[in-house]
């Protein structure tokens, strides 16, 4: 689907969500029956300050500090996979991540968890603008928004959140 190679796609609602905000570009996304529901958490230990989210999903990242009454400065670095590992070494370290059994956060003694979105697998297709039709859809299966903190400030959800370099300081 990212590369145009493919009109529909089976995947997950979070790589959906974080496609369409890194990208500006909109899908419609639309739910299967639940197979294995996961969650994209925000995480840390107790007690720190963090200076650092380690992540998997900086644009929903963004999305989500901008949506924050009072957000903190923080720098935001992408890594793929398990992060558990690197967020409990960093001592200003936090992360968003994925959370299933909750397993993993609890090994790596990371034990502030705040559960952002539910993801499970959906049927996703490219939304053609202007009319919003798609090339191939499946109507008798329900669309999913995304987030409401995901809505651009006075906008929809279908405008970009801005860009940030990866890594770089929001203030
Ligand atoms: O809450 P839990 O049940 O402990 O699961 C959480 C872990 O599962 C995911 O990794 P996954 O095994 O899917 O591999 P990957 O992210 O490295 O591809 C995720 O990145 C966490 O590391």
């Amino acid at each position: 689907m990212a590369s145009e190679a493919v009109d529909i796609g089976i995947t997950g609602y979070d790589v959906c969500v974080e496609w369409c905000l890194a990208s500006g570009q909109s899908l419609t996304i639309r739910a299967l029956p639940p197979a294995r529901t996961s969650f994209v958490t925000y995480c840390t230990v107790a007690g720190r300050t963090p200076h650092t989210i380690y992540t998997e999903y900086p644009a929903i990242t963004r999305a989500w500090l901008a949506a924050c009454a009072n957000p903190q400065p923080v720098r935001i670095v992408r890594l793929h996979g398990s992060t558990e590992g690197v967020i409990r070494a960093d001592d200003t370290g936090a992360g968003l991540l994925l959370v299933t059994s909750g397993q993993t956060l609890a090994a790596n003694g990371l034990d502030v968890e705040v559960p952002l979105l539910a993801t499970d697998v959906c049927v996703v297709t490219r939304t053609l603008p202007p009319a919003g039709q798609t090339l191939i859809d499946l109507p008798s299966l329900p669309v999913l928004p995304l987030p409401s903190f995901c809505q651009a400030p006075g906008g929809s959800a279908d405008k970009p959140i801005p860009r940030q370099r990866d890594g770089g300081l929001r203030r």
